[in-house]
C-alpha cells in the first residue's frame, strides 16, 4: 500500500476491505478443505477400523489426527467470524507517530482486532490492546510514548484521527483533539440504550485506559460514581489481560462475581465482541448455597433479607444482620472454635481386629501430631494414620466393610459432626436466638446466617482454594460484607479487580469497603477513584446528586429534559401518565423501566399492566434476561443496568432505604427521568 493510500482513511478503508475479503475467501476455502479432510478421515476409520493393529496404536493415531483437524477447523471458523466482523468496521482510529530520531510519521490504524495480509507480516490494523494503540487513548497531538516489550518507545504524535465505519462504509472521519473526543462521546451516549452493555473501545478515556492497562497491581479496587464506566472498564481490562498474557491466562481462569443473572446476561456479550471467549459468572450467594448443600437444603438470598428489612423496618433485625457479618463476629467465631476442640470430642479407646489405640494415645495424636488439621477432618486423618500403621504392620489391607466399621468408631468420638447444630451452639453462646431444631429436609438458613455458617464450615472441615482461578472480578463491591471478603480471601489466592460505588450500597447507609479491604487482604491495595460520570444527562445527574449529597462527580456536558417529579393518588393514575410519556417504538427509545421499591409493589404494577393488555416484561430475582421494551422491576434488580427512560414509582411512606433506592433508580436513566409518588 502506498503512502497516499495510508493517509486517506477512505482509500485505506477500500483497500483494507479488499484484503480482508481476500483473506476471508482463503479462510472459507481452507475451512471447506478441512471439512472434507474430516469427512474422509471418518470414512477411512469406519472402513478400516476392524483391520487396525491389535494394540490400538493405529486407532489412537487416527483419533489424534481427527481431533487435530477438528480443532484446526474450529480455530479457522473463529477467524472467519472475526474477519466478518472486521468487514463491518475494520478500524476506528489512527495515530501518526514520529519515532524519536526519525523525520516521517508511521501510521497506525486501530481496530477491534489485528489484521495482517499474511501471518508474520506487519499488521495493517492494530488491535486496540496492542502496545502502540495506547498512544491513541493516552495522548493528544505532541510528545507521547508507549510501553513495548523492548522498553519505553518515545516520539511525537503528529496527528490523531477518529473514524466511524458502519456496514463497511465510512460515516465520518476527522482529525481529533480532546474537544472532539467529548463530542464523539456525547454522540455515542446520546443514542438509545441497548439491552446489552456496549463496548467502548472507540472512546475509552485516558483515566479508564490506565485501569484497563494496569498489570502491576495484584489487587485493584475502583470506587467509581454511578455511570462512570466501572463495569465497562473491568470487562475491557479482562480482554486486555487475556490478549497480553495468552500463555498463562485463559478465559477459564477468570471468574466474575456478579449480583444476579440479569446482570450477567447484560454484560455477557462484551468479551465475545472483543474477540475473547466468554468467562464464568456467578453470584456469591449461589456459590455459598452450593457449598452449604450438605448442611442445609435451602438458604435465603440477599434479596430476601432486603425485602424483609424494608417490610419490617426492625432496627434490632438490621443490627443483628450487620453484627453477624462484622469483624467482631469473626473474632467471636474464632473464640468459639478455640473452645470447641474440647467440647466437641468424646475420646474412647479403639479396639478392632489388630488396631488398638488407648484414649490417651488418641488425645495425644489429636492435640499434638494432627493439631493443624481442621477439627471435623482431624479424626479422619487420625483414622488413616492408624489404618496405615496397622496395614504396614500386618501386611494386609482392610476390606471396604472393615474400613467402614473403623470409620464409624472414629466418627463416634465427635459429639456431633452436624455443622448446623454446632452453629446453633455458637449462636447460643453469643446470645442470639437459636436456629429451629429440625431435621435436614426442613432447614432453611436466614441470610444473616449464610456466610457465618460457610465460614464455620471452612474452619471446621478445611476449604478448597480455587487455584485454577487466576483473576477474580468482584462487581458491586459495596454490597459485600467484611465476613464475605474474609471468605473470598481464603478461597481465591489470585489477582483481583474489585469495583463498586459506595453511594449505591443496598443498605440504609453507604458502605465504604475500601476502609477495611487492606486489612482483610493483608496487603496494599491500589485504589482508584473514577469521578466522571457518562451515563446520565446533566439534568438527571444533578437530580441524583441531591438525593445522596454525593458532590464530587464530574459530569459529561450532555443535556436533556428536566427531571419531572409528580404525585398521583393511585397506581392506575401513575400508569396512565406513564403511557402518555413512554416513547417506545420505531425511531423512538429502545428501553424504558418502571422501577419500584419492593417486589410486591413492582409485581402489582406489572399485573395491572398485564391486565390492561400491555406488552411488558418483569424482572425478578429468577429472571435471566433483560429485554427491549418496557420493563417493570425493583431498584435493587435494576442496579447495574440502564434504560433510555426511567419511571420511578415510590409510595409516600417512611422507609430508611428510600433515598438509596431513589438514587439507584435515578442513575439508571440515560435520557429521561420521571419520579412519581403515590400518595394513597
Ligand atoms: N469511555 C466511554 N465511552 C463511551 N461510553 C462510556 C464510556 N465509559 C462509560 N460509558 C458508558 O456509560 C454507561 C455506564 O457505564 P457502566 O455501566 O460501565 O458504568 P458503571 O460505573 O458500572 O455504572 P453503575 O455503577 O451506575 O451501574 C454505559 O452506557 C457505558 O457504555
Amino acid at each position: 500500500m502506498t503512502e497516499l493510500d495510508l493517509k486517506d482513511g477512505k482509500i485505506f478503508l477500500n483497500k483494507v476491505t479488499e484484503k480482508i475479503r481476500t483473506r476471508l475467501t482463503e479462510v472459507d476455502a481452507s475451512i471447506e478443505a478441512g471439512q472434507k479432510d474430516i469427512q474422509s478421515m471418518n470414512e477411512y476409520y469406519w472402513e478400516n477400523y476392524t483391520e487396525m493393529d491389535e494394540y490400538g496404536y493405529e486407532n489412537y493415531d487416527n483419533q489424534q489426527a481427527l481431533l487435530h483437524q477438528v480443532n484446526d477447523n474450529q480455530e479457522k471458523q473463529k477467524m472467519r467470524h472475526r474477519l466478518r466482523k472486521m468487514l463491518e468496521a475494520p478500524f476506528f482510529g489512527r495515530v501518526d507517530f514520529i519515532y524519536d530520531g526519525e523525520e516521517e510519521p508511521e501510521i497506525f490504524y486501530i481496530g477491534i482486532g489485528n489484521f495482517a495480509e499474511r501471518t508474520g507480516m506487519l499488521p495493517l490494523i492494530y488491535d486496540w490492546r496492542a502496545p502502540v494503540s495506547g498512544l491513541f487513548y493516552d495522548y493528544d497531538k505532541g510528545p507521547g510514548s508507549y510501553k513495548a516489550p523492548a522498553g519505553l518507545i518515545e516520539g511525537e504524535i503528529a496527528a490523531k484521527w477518529q473514524y466511524k465505519v458502519k456496514n463497511g462504509k465510512m460515516v465520518y472521519a476527522f482529525e481529533s483533539d480532546t474537544k472532539i473526543d467529548d463530542d464523539i462521546l456525547k454522540q455515542e451516549l446520546g443514542t438509545n440504550s441497548d439491552v446489552q452493555l456496549k463496548n467502548i473501545v472507540r472512546t475509552i478515556q485516558k483515566e479508564q485506559n490506565a485501569i484497563i492497562r494496569n498489570t502491576q497491581d495484584r489487587i485493584l479496587a475502583i470506587q467509581g460514581a454511578a455511570g462512570s464506566g466501572k463495569t465497562s472498564v473491568a470487562l475491557h481490562r479482562i480482554a486486555y489481560l487475556l490478549y497480553h498474557d495468552r500463555e498463562h491466562l485463559k478465559s477459564s481462569n477468570i471468574l466474575i462475581l456478579s449480583p444476579n443473572s440479569v446482570f450477567s446476561d447484560y454484560i455477557s456479550h462484551i468479551l465475545p465482541e472483543l474477540g475473547e471467549e466468554n468467562i464464568q459468572e456467578m453470584s456469591f450467594d449461589l456459590f455459598a448455597y452450593r457449598e452449604l448443600k450438605e448442611i442445609v437444603p435451602d438458604c435465603e438470598d440477599r434479596y430476601d433479607q432486603l425485602e424483609r428489612n424494608m417490610k419490617l423496618q426492625d432496627l434490632y433485625l438490621t443490627e443483628r444482620f450487620e453484627e453477624k457479618q462484622s469483624e467482631g463476629f469473626v473474632g467471636m467465631m474464632e473464640g468459639f472454635l478455640a473452645s470447641l476442640e474440647d467440647e466437641l470430642m468424646d475420646f474412647r479407646t479403639i479396639e478392632y481386629k489388630g488396631i488398638q489405640k488407648t484414649e490417651e494415645e488418641l488425645i495425644n495424636l489429636f492435640y499434638f501430631k494432627f493439631q493443624n488439621v481442621p477439627l471435623l477432618s482431624r479424626m479422619d486423618a487420625i483414622r488413616d494414620y492408624c489404618v496405615d500403621e496397622y496395614e504396614t504392620l500386618l501386611g494386609r489391607d482392610l476390606s471396604e466393610e472393615e474400613l467402614l466399621i473403623v470409620q464409624n468408631k472414629f466418627d463416634k468420638m465427635y459429639v456431633t459432626k452436624d455443622i448446623y447444630k454446632i452453629y446453633g451452639w455458637l449462636l447460643e453462646e453469643c446470645g442470639y436466638p437459636a436456629l429451629p431444631d429440625v431435621e435436614y429436609e426442613k432447614r432453611k438458613l436466614e441470610y444473616e446466617d449464610v456466610f457465618p455458617v460457610l465460614y464455620l464450615k471452612y474452619r471446621l472441615t478445611g476449604k478448597a482454594v480455587h487455584n485454577h482461578i487466576k483473576h477474580l472480578v468482584i462487581d458491586e463491591m459495596q454490597d459485600y460484607s467484611y465476613l464475605q471478603y474474609v471468605i473470598l480471601n481464603q478461597i481465591f489466592k489470585c489477582r483481583m479487580t474489585i469495583l463498586g460505588d459506595k453511594a449505591q450500597t443496598l443498605d440504609e447507609q453507604m458502605r465504604d469497603v475500601l476502609q477495611f479491604l487492606p486489612g482483610v487482604f493483608d496487603q496494599k491495595i491500589h485504589k482508584i477513584v473514577m469521578n466522571k460520570s457518562y451515563r446520565n444527562t446533566m439534568e438527571i445527574a444533578r437530580y441524583a446528586e441531591k438525593l445522596t449529597g454525593v458532590k464530587d462527580v464530574e459530569l459529561l456536558k450532555r443535556h436533556g429534559k428536566e427531571v419531572i417529579e409528580e404525585n398521583f393518588q393511585n397506581e392506575d393514575a401513575v400508569l396512565d401518565e406513564i403511557f402518555l410519556k413512554a416513547k417506545l417504538g420505531e425511531d423512538e427509545y429502545e428501553t424504558a423501566a418502571i422501577i419500584a421499591m419492593t417486589e410486591a409493589e413492582a409485581f402489582t404494577l406489572y399485573q395491572m399492566l398485564k391486565a390492561r393488555g400491555e406488552e411488558v416484561h418483569y424482572i425478578d430475582r429468577n429472571s435471566s434476561a433483560f429485554k427491549k421494551g418496557l420493563t417493570v422491576t425493583t431498584f435493587y434488580l435494576a442496579k447495574g443496568l440502564e434504560f433510555d427512560q426511567v419511571f420511578g414509582v415510590f409510595r409516600d411512606i417512611e422507609n430508611p432505604m428510600q433515598n438509596q433506592a431513589k438514587y439507584i433508580c435515578a442513575t439508571r436513566a440515560l435520557h429521561e427521568l420521571y419520579m412519581y409518588q403515590i400518595t394513597e
